[in-house]
């Protein structure tokens, strides 16, 4: 389920109703959190791949080591450790569609390697000389800003040409606080399915409240908040002030009461009044950072913008759990 489809997400899906039929590769971009593999599996999902396997492979998670032969596989003794032939990722997604997760984390020579296997549509194990052919529909995603990586030379310009053939941009859940309602809802009511609780939606104060957090952690983070608010709530409401409270302030204030952790919603409650200065700092500092474009230092950063040393802001993100990181588009 699609949630914001009719809404904010509108002309995007409109756009991938023509893409997802075809066989191009699409590029997902947008922050942590923003529905990227939501949107990679709705693309499989609206293809004629549908019934063929949809392969999710985290690039981030694999050492550089090991890289090829997950992606490529291997025969059996082309390595140390290389005890039987292996079939990787693309083999694997043959007939269907990989989805190559946090795309820029790949090291150079994998990047190469990617775009050889996705020009060619042929790939050789590693230990191998063969050719073998495949037929995968490649879609990546990252949060992070190509044009900078390549900028860099971390991520390879002709790899970006031949991914960013369709790209889609994500925009961050506090570019979309129409959503928030629907997002809030839907999270509510799955909730209580999983913790087996009665349905408690928000109420319109609550929505209010929520359309006032940055969400630097996106749908994700909504969706984890929501999800608390009903266990707090234990069945009778969605306890939504203290499930925020909890998550942007320090987690000891709750833990030194001997008692449950039941027990301490009231008085979890209670001090969620006072929580609303906090509230306010993060959402200020936010501000800053996105008018600094995550700049914590010099002239345009957000600590002038602020009126503060960069070292005190730079503690107050951390003692706030705050991502510093701009809005990752491709520029
Ligand atoms: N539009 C949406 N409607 C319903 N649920 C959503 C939507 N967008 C995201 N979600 C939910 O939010 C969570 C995060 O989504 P997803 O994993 O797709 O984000 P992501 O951008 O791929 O994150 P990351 O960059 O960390 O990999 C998932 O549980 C997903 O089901």
């Amino acid at each position: 389920m699609i949630i914001g489809s009719q809404t904010s997400l509108k002309g995007i899906m409109q756009q991938l109703e023509l893409v997802s039929t075809t066989d191009s590769t699409v590029l997902i971009l947008g922050e942590t959190g923003t529905g990227k593999e939501v949107i990679a599996r709705h693309i499989h999902q609206q293809s004629s791949r549908q019934q063929q396997p949809f392969i999710r492979v985290n690039c981030g998670a694999i050492s550089s080591e090991l890289i090829d032969s997950e992606l490529f596989g291997h025969e059996k003794g082309s390595f140390t450790g290389a005890t039987s032939q292996k079939r990787g990722w693309f083999e694997q997604a043959d007939g269907g569609t990989l989805f190559l997760d946090e795309v820029a984390e790949l090291s150079l020579a994998a990047q190469v390697r990617l775009l050889r296997v996705i020009q060619e549509g042929s790939l050789r194990r590693v230990g191998s000389e063969q050719e073998i052919k495949v037929d995968v529909r490649v879609i990546a995603a990252t949060h992070k800003n190509l044009a900078e990586e390549v900028q860099h030379k971390r991520f390879r310009e002709d790899l970006l040409f031949r991914l960013n053939v369709f790209p889609v941009n994500l925009p961050p859940l506090r570019q979309r606080l129409e959503d928030i309602s629907a997002l809030s809802e839907y999270f509510a009511t799955t909730a209580a399915s999983v913790l087996s609780l009665p349905i408690c939606r928000p109420t319109q104060q609550q929505i209010q409240y929520l359309q006032q957090h940055s969400w630097p952690g996106n749908v994700r983070e909504l969706q984890g908040v929501i999800e608390r608010a009903a266990i707090l709530g234990r069945g009778q409401k969605l306890a939504i002030e203290s499930a925020l409270f909890i998550k942007n302030s320090d987690i000891r204030l709750i833990e030194p009461e001997e008692t449950s952790f039941a027990e301490n919603i009231g008085e979890v409650q209670h001090q969620a009044s006072f929580a609303k200065l906090d509230e306010v700092i993060i959402q200020h500092i936010n501000q800053a950072l996105r008018k600094s474009y995550g700049r914590v230092e010099g002239p345009f950063g957000a600590a002038k913008l602020l009126g503060i040393n960069p070292s005190t802001l730079r503690s107050k993100i951390r003692k706030y759990g705050i991502n510093p990181a701009p809005a990752t588009n491709l520029r």
